[in-house]
């Protein structure tokens, strides 16, 4: 019994050793609450990147995964996956990054690296990733996300944060930035002379409409209220703004334009959307709402429509897209808050009063290890 005892405890000391101590904030339960969580995560491999968080956005997605409203949270849950931080430690075959260096991790933390998605840089679509948080890792731990003081990821999932790019300010461009801006290469609606329609102006449709017009397109704000129509224009640099539910204005955009990112978080009616579209005109979904929308497929059929999804982006094209902001001067709008905030940021997320991402001060909230 004593052998079976010290037995045990040596397997746990043992375990002990391959991990390390970290702190964070968990949801424990379906009221999404967080409170302060002591965890461990593994130390850092050969192949492993460590970084001290400075800063994390809190996304949407966040909010609907603490909430369980996608039916999948396995608590508890650390959220957060637009982390910016400086690396203090590095494996031996690492090689694109040393310590002290600018670091970045976004949604992804794992992927199998041999699949057809993984051979085609789209490592955001293998049947085998692993996400930065509530997911299955390699070692069959959950994975644990950003609102936390350090994390340890394989330097393939690490992208180099520019020098000239605000840790803060581009912290959300992980999610964010990528999740639009891989529809609109991938879509075709990256060029001057296209018509670009985004909806919903949050954390993702703001940073839609930077991109868009960095790539020269005129882009339309289209709303469900006339309330941030001065900022699109003025702040965001939207060439118009259209409000949803006035029925003449969506009317006279009828047929206008080469492609809709839609980024809104709730259910909501497609069909006054697909008709804003040209002929063989792409409506992106990148909103992921609990509840599923009515899909009628005549608005479709008519006009040669296309309606296709996209889920953040790969490795590669993350690379890219924080590049291109960097030399754009692209960054989130935000507000900057302390973890003792965070609870109140996403109810005030919930109710979409927020301009237009928050970001969590890490480094200034917890000292790393
Ligand atoms: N596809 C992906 O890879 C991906 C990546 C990140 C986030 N998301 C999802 O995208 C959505 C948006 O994320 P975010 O972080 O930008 O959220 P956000 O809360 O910052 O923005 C959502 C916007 O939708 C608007 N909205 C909400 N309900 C609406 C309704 N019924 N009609 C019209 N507008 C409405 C809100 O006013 C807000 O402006 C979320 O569902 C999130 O989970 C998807
Ligand atoms: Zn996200
Ligand atoms: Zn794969």
């Amino acid at each position: 019994m004593a052998a079976i005892e010290n037995g045990t405890k040596e397997a746990a000391a043992a375990a002990e050793k391959d991990h390390r101590k970290a702190f964070g904030l968990a949801a424990k339960d379906t009221s999404g609450v967080l409170a302060p969580f002591t965890f461990s995560r593994r130390n850092n491999g050969d192949d492993d990147v460590t970084i001290k968080i400075l800063y994390c956005g809190i996304c949407h997605s966040d909010l609907h995964c603490i909430k369980n409203e996608w039916k999948n949270a396995v608590y508890p849950v650390v959220p957060g996956h637009e982390i910016v931080g400086l690396v203090t430690e590095t494996g031996r075959n690492v090689t694109k990054f040393k310590v002290g260096d600018r670091a970045a991790v976004g949604c992804l933390v794992g992927s199998c690296r041999s699949c057809d998605s993984c051979v085609r840089n789209l490592e955001n679509y293998c049947p085998k990733l692993v996400f930065t948080y509530n997911s299955l890792d390699a070692d069959g731990t959950v994975t644990y996300g950003g609102y936390s003081d350090w994390i340890v990821v394989n330097e393939h999932f690490v992208v180099k944060f520019p020098e000239n790019l605000a840790m803060d300010k581009g912290a959300p461009l992980l999610c964010a930035g990528i999740t639009v801006y891989s529809p609109m290469k991938n879509f075709g609606l990256d060029g001057p002379g296209k018509h670009l329609g985004v909806v919903g102006l949050g954390g993702l449709g703001h940073v839609a409409v930077k991109f868009g017009k960095a790539f020269g397109m005129k882009v339309t704000v289209i709303s469900s209220s006339p309330k941030k129509k001065e900022e699109a224009i003025e702040r965001l640099g939207a060439d118009a703004y259209i409000v949803s539910s006035d029925a003449g204005q969506m009317q006279a955009a009828m047929g206008t334009m080469d492609g809709i990112i839609n980024t809104v978080s709730a259910k909501h009616d497609v069909v006054p959307l697909i008709f804003l579209l040209k002929t063989q005109g792409k409506i992106i979904m990148l909103g992921a709402p609990e509840h599923p929308l009515e899909l009628p497929v005549f608005p479709l059929i008519g006009g040669g429509k296309i309606l296709a999804g996209s889920c953040i982006g790969g490795m590669k094209e993350t690379q890219e897209m924080i590049d291109f902001a960097a030399e754009h001067n692209i960054t989130a709008d935000i507000e900057l808050i302390g973890a003792d905030y965070v609870n109140e940021a996403i109810e005030r997320l919930e109710k979409a009063d927020v301009r237009y991402r928050f970001v969590i001060d890490v480094g200034n909230t917890w000292t790393a290890v």
